[in-house]
């Protein structure tokens, strides 16, 4: 099987409501998707999302760094996969995100020549996963007011974002575990808005006050270990690190400093699923935890974290959750949701049969 075209195109998918966090606030997903068509006829999908805030990456700078593998991987046959999967790595530095994108790209190609679903090529497992939704920072009363309608709509687990002000923080949390009752876990993320002293009042105040929280994400900045490790040392809240983690060596800082408790793996981040494999069983043959996270993306790299996950028991926290935020889901095919759970297709690769509302910014053909 023989790469013979490229494209590049743009995907933006309106918001239900503003996804707001400490470090910025959007009102659509806006991911750069990428297609590979094939000499036997096959298509496949990436994606990735744009989040310069997180990982640099904007929009342009995904469609350059696509561009750039577009032209090292058009004609490419798909014999040897694996020597593709670890060329987008060393192709170019940083540019996860855009590595990402093409990793999941022929992942899904890789799959569907196999005529197997990616979750099957991946290692198996029961096709659906429960996800986590995800409370935007607001007013206190507007974050209750979520908390209880996605209570309804059958969510167990319920990540609030804070980071924005700890004094009001504090009253989030309580107000959000005092609506919905003990029988919900709660996560938080901060989204790198603490530093260790409030991070570690906040946490005591939980503590003492019996607020029942499943663990704190990323409380300082990503790129502050020492008051990460600080803030771990000293908490009795279990600390997942997410912006602190990208790739494999991130990974192993974190695992042999003991710097946090647990890791949330993210495509963007990894630059992939080839590089999250690695950092999952890094984590995993050390005894640390893994939450399985994404950006405001699209279905289609949700099915790939999807994928990647369901046969993978050392995965803790879910968190898949933009499908929750879209008012409409143009990629036909893939993911579905269904009160909290996500299903995986059955069909080859990632199961995507169309995308509706693709703007062709690029293809290149043999
Ligand atoms: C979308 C997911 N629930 C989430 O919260 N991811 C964030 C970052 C997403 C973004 O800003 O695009 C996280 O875990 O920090
Ligand atoms: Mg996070």
């Amino acid at each position: 099987m023989q790469i013979t075209e490229i494209s590049i195109a743009k995907l933006q998918i309106p918001l239900i409501r503003p996804f707001i966090t400490a470090l910025r606030r959007t009102e659509h997903v806006e991911d750069i998707v990428v297609i590979l068509k094939t000499d036997t006829g096959h298509i496949a999908y990436g994606s990735a999302a744009s989040t310069p805030v997180i990982t640099g990456d904007s929009q342009e700078s995904i469609i350059g760094g696509l561009q750039l593998l577009a032209n090292k991987f058009l004609g490419a046959s798909l014999d040897n996969y694996e020597n593709i999967l670890r060329e987008i790595n060393i192709s170019l530095v940083n540019n996860n995100s855009a590595k990402a994108a093409f990793d999941i790209a022929i992942h899904d190609l890789v799959a569907k020549g196999m005529g197997i679903p990616l979750y099957k090529f991946l290692g198996g497992g029961k096709p659906e996963v429960k996800i986590l939704t995800t409370i935007s920072v607001k007013d206190v009363s507007e974050m209750v007011a979520d908390a209880r309608l996605f209570i309804s709509q059958g969510f167990e687990t319920l990540k609030i974002k804070v980071g924005l002000n700890p004094d009001e923080d504090i009253i989030r949390i309580k107000s959000i575990r005092d609506a919905v009752g003990d029988s919900i876990n709660i996560v938080t993320d901060a989204n790198q808005g603490w530093d260790a002293k409030s991070a570690l009042n906040i946490i005591e105040q939980l503590v003492s006050g019996k607020v029942n929280i499943a663990m704190v994400e990323q409380p300082v900045k990503a790129w502050d270990y020492a008051n990460l490790k600080y803030v771990r040392d000293n908490s009795k809240l279990p600390i997942y690190a997410d912006e602190s983690v990208f790739g494999i060596r991130d990974a192993l800082k974190i695992i042999s400093e003991n710097i946090a408790d647990g890791i949330n793996i993210k495509l963007m981040k990894s630059a992939g699923i080839y590089a999250a494999r690695g950092i999952y069983d890094l984590a995993t043959s050390h005894n640390i935890p893994c939450m399985a996270g994404c950006m405001l993306e699209s279905p289609i790299g949700l099915a790939a974290m999807a994928s990647f996950i369901v046969s993978r028991a050392n995965i803790h926290f879910v968190d898949l959750d933009p499908i929750t935020m879209i008012k409409t889901n143009p990629v036909i095919g893939g993911v579905i949701l269904n009160g909290a759970t996500l299903s995986l297709s059955e069909s080859p690769g990632l199961g995507i049969e169309h995308i509706d509302g693709l703007q062709t910014v690029a293809t290149r053909a043999l």
